[in-house]
């Protein structure tokens, strides 16, 4: 059995690698545009699905091969907030954000040699600290935001501005752990055969592999 992820984002690739399944790496450059009135959930859950469905026909359908596609988006009442196009548009989505809650949905879909289908959505709620203009400007200045949802990165300087959160911390980043090791399982993949042995530092507590 085979797996592919289809994503170019360096984050899936190194979440997926906790997973100890073996994958290669299909990039795919689908349209992100929402439909017209496409609620966030419909928008998310397509977007995953499209993603692997457009690396399995990039690969030509091999045979016992699995194809998995992810999509994150930012959700502010009930409207998405994807990439930001500029700086504008980050300050913008950012100041939206400051003090207050917001959701974070990622889709993860699993596409089978035989076109089915296996998906699930991990929706986290983010509450961020008030961020003062200064903030927001320094931030886009990082160039951390630039090609993330929502204009901000948890596990980089975003994380910052996190006060909590409910949810999956690694669904934010990119790819929920616990739900993809699901779906992968439920395929019939072996989660545990590419594990390789740490050694712990017992005073620092590092684990180095
Ligand atoms: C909210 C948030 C988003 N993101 C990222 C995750 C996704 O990579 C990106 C959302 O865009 P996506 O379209 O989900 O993913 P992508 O374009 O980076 O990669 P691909 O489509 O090839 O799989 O934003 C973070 O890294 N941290 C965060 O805290």
């Amino acid at each position: 059995m085979k797996l592919i992820l289809a994503s170019a984002s360096p984050r899936r690739q190194e979440l997926l690698h906790l997973l100890t399944v073996p994958f290669a790496v299909v990039p795919v450059d689908i349209d992100e545009t929402p439909e017209a009135d496409e609620p966030a959930v419909a928008y998310v859950e397509r977007l995953a699905i499209e993603k692997a469905r457009a690396a399995q026909q990039q690969v030509g359908a091999p045979p016992a091969t699995w194809v998995l596609g992810s999509d994150t988006t930012v959700v502010a009442d009930a409207d998405i907030l994807g990439k930001p196009t500029d700086q504008a548009d980050a300050a913008r989505m950012l100041r939206r954000l400051s003090g207050r809650a917001h959701e974070v949905m990622t889709a993860v879909a699993l596409c089978g040699p035989d076109g089915l289908v296996q998906h699930c959505r991990v929706d986290t709620r983010v509450w961020f600290r008030t961020l003062a203009d200064q903030d927001i400007a320094a931030y886009w200045a990082t160039g951390e935001p630039a090609d993330k949802a929502g204009a901000y990165g948890i596990q980089g300087l975003g994380g910052r501005f996190v006060e909590r959160l409910d949810g999956s911390y690694h669904a934010v980043m990119g790819l929920p752990l616990e739900q993809t090791g699901e779906l992968l399982r439920r395929a019939g993949f072996d989660l545990w055969s590419g594990a390789v042995r740490v050694s712990s530092d017992s005073k620092t507590g590092n684990r180095t592999a």
